[in-house]
Parts: C-alpha cells; structure tokens; sequence
C-alpha cells in the first residue's frame, strides 16, 4: 500500500533517491569546493554523520586518519563544532612513520597535540603503533592490535577512511609502482623504502582500505591538480595507488578543492552552502 505524501515530500524522496541511486551507479562522488574554507564544513558533517550512524547500527565508530595536510584541517574542523562527542570512537591510523611519537613526522603525535588531546576519546580507542619496534614487527602488532579491535573480521571494516594523496598519487603509505600495491593477504604491511621521508613506516593494504563502509579523500592544492586527472580520468588502467582504492561496498567520496581540480574535465558537484554528504 503506497502512503500518501505531500507533492513536495514526495518529490524530495524521490530526488534523494536519484541521488543514491547515481551515487551508487557511478561508485564515487567529487565533490569540489572554491577553497578548503569550504570543504572543511563538509569533512566535518561526513565524519559526525557517520559516526552517529555507525553508533546507532552498531555502538562505536571506527576511523581510520590518515596524516600530511590531513591532520590540521581535520582538528580545527572536529574543534570548531559546538559539541563533539568521541565517547565511542575508535581511530586507527591509515599509515604511521617509524618515528617517536615526539618527533613532529609522527602522525599520531601531531594529532594528539592538535586534537586527541582536547577531545573526550578514551585512550583505549585510539590504536597506535609501537614506535620502538623495528619496521616488520611493528606492522606485526599493528596488526594484532586490528585484529583485537575487528574480532572475526578477516580485513577490518572501518565505518570511515580519511585519506590523503601525494603529488605522486601515492595514499596510505602505498607509493606508485611499489609491491606493497600487490598485497592480497595483509592487513598492514612494512615499508622501509618509502620515496617521501621518513623512509620507514606501516600502512594499511589495498584490501583493508577497500573494505570500508566509506572511503573519503581530502585533496587540496594545486599540487595535486596533474596526477589527481590522471587518478580521476585514466580510467581502469591508472597505475596511481589512489586510483586503485575503489571500495568494493563502500561509499568513495572524492573532497578537493579547485586549485587540485584545475585541471579536471569529467563532471564533478559543485555544492551549494550548507552542503551534506
Ligand atoms: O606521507 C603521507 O602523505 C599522504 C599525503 O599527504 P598530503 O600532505 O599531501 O595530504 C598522507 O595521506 C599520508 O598519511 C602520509 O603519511
């Protein structure tokens, strides 16, 4: 039996329908703002909507951050918001340099200074690295402590990715043309030949990535507007490890700002103020 709704309503539900429906059909949304002023209203409202999701389906939030350009523009985002409630958070990292968490290249670090440490998420969620191990062990119990945190799960299903790219098209810590690309079976893998410093780091695999609920790239400069055609136009061939992330459930939102859109020539969203993903 078909319940009667207003025409307005009835044409909002549809047009959020196609909505869906069109996101779903072409996998991915880029979406491209004048500037990160912009998009970083945006980033906040995916994040506190998946998390308010997440907790109602199943009582936690799992995150996976990702480091470089990321971390500032995140917490003064996150920070800004009248109330942010990280009770039930759990964050994970998307890659970690073998650095001391004192050293200003440790991900971890940076975002205890600028956001873990003036929100109320239990220490207990967050998952870090050990920093004093060598580089093959560390991705060892990195991935023990996944394990631990996604019981029964044979790749961990965050509730939410945050990536970022490289001017090389590099995410993670998966670098163009690297094995680590070719990883079928690990959960978290070493690296100790990374073109950008630090050298030595864990990243996540293609195949944990992949496995989110939702995969978010943030994307902000001009740096970015050559390899980031290359990631979004080359099509299925692209040998960039950004382009390789296509989740086989999830949601992939592509967030950029037009400086690293400039050169872009398929469609993307332009949205209005107050935009929501
Ligand atoms: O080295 C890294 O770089 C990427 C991209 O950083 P960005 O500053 O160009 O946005 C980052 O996503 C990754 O976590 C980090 O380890």
């Amino acid at each position: 039996m078909e319940t009667y709704l207003p025409t307005e309503i009835r044409l909002d539900h549809l047009l959020f329908r196609f909505l869906c429906a069109s996101a779903v059909m072409t996998g991915r949304r880029i979406v491209v703002f004048p500037s990160s002023a912009e998009l970083g209203p945006v980033l906040t409202h995916l994040v506190t909507s998946r998390a308010e999701k997440a907790i109602t389906s199943h009582g936690r939030f799992t995150l996976g951050l990702s480091g470089g350009s990321l971390v500032s523009m995140l917490s003064k985002e996150l920070l800004a918001l009248p109330q942010l409630d990280c009770s039930k958070w759990v964050v994970g990292f998307c890659d970690e340099r073998l650095v001391s968490f004192s050293d200003p290249e440790s991900t971890y670090g940076v975002y205890k200074s600028q956001l873990f440490s003036k929100i109320n998420i239990p220490d207990s969620g967050i998952l870090t690295i050990d920093s004093s191990l060598p580089v093959t062990e560390c991705a060892e119990d990195y991935t023990r402590k996944l394990k631990e945190a996604f019981p029964g799960e044979d790749f961990p299903v965050f509730d939410l990715l945050l990536l970022g790219m490289g001017p090389d098209g590099h995410t993670c810590s998966l670098f163009p043309d690297h094995p680590l690309l070719e990883e079928t079976k690990k959960i978290v893998a070493s690296i100790s030949d990374s073109p950008k410093p630090p050298p030595q780091r864990v990243t996540m695999t293609l195949p944990v990535v992949n496995s989110a609920r939702c995969v978010a790239f943030i994307s902000t400069g001009g740096s970015k507007a050559t390899v980031l055609k290359e990631v979004l136009e080359g099509g299925k061939a692209s040998p960039y490890p950004a382009a390789r992330v296509v989740p086989t459930n999830g949601e992939l939102f592509w967030l950029i700002d037009d400086p690293a859109a400039a050169a872009l020539t398929i469609q993307v969203e332009r949205p209005g103020a107050g935009t929501k993903l």
